[in-house]
């Protein structure tokens, strides 16, 4: 019977490097042998990623707190029975770039909505599924937003107030040390290949 595969997420603040470390983990995760699936949220499938881009077109509208975490789950029920679960099963190892923790930080502490409203979400969605491991990349907010401005045109979260981000900021910091079995901190705020190092080192504690 094939083993079910890990569920590893990659989560952070704006620009601190998780599309970039989640290519270079995968790349080295694959040549390890392993079959290996990288995605992201919200999207993943085409659906979800229909669900992204209504969550991060800048509007003039201004958008309810609970529109958008219904969005957000809207597209994590979607990614997850669509495509999360499937792979699991076949044993492929899933990188996912962000998840729930995400809505913690920014709906939760970004916006302000309660963490038993979005728990009780979590729990109905996902039921039982959480991730095996998290990597939390930090970097020192105006570090993110310097990477992050460099790549252009801002969307709507990108727009947020610097405050706005300490708190998520801070929100992944205080999930990371509660739970120090699932949570990885990595210091993003080092050279690329050094966040690398640190990445693959975590992961290959995980190896079969
Ligand atoms: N450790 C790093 N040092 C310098 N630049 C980085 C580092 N990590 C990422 N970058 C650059 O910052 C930008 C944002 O990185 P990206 O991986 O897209 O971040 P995220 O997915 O977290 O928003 C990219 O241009 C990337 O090349
Ligand atoms: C998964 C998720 C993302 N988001 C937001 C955070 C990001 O600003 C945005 C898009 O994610 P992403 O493309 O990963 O952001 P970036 O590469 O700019 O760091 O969606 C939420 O607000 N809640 C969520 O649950």
């Amino acid at each position: 019977m094939t083993s079910r595969g890990q569920f590893i997420t990659f989560e952070g603040g704006e620009g601190v490097g998780k599309s970039t470390q989640i290519t270079r983990a995968a790349d080295r995760l694959k040549a390890r042998g392993l079959d290996v699936m990288v995605t992201r949220e919200p999207g993943g499938t085409p659906m979800a990623e229909a669900i992204r881009e209504l969550l991060l077109a800048p509007r003039d509208e201004a958008v309810h707190e609970m529109t958008e975490l219904l969005l957000v789950f809207a597209a994590r029920a979607q990614h997850l029975h669509g495509r999360i679960l499937p792979a699991l099963a076949q044993g492929t190892w899933v990188l996912c770039d962000r998840f729930t923790d995400a809505t913690f930080a920014y709906q939760g502490a970004g916006r302000g909505l309660s963490q038993q409203r979005i728990a009780a979400l979590e729990q109905l969605v996902q039921e039982d599924v959480r991730p095996d491991h998290v990597i939390v990349l930090d970097a020192p907010v105006a570090t993110g937003m310097a990477r992050a401005a460099r790549r252009g045109e801002l969307d709507r979260f990108e727009q947020e107030t610097v405050a706005f981000f300490e708190r998520i900021r801070q929100c992944y910091l205080e999930r990371a040390r509660a739970l120090p079995a699932r949570y990885h901190l990595v210091d993003a705020g080092q050279a690329l290949d050094d966040v690398s190092e640190d990445v693959y080192r975590i992961l290959s504690q995980l190896l079969p």
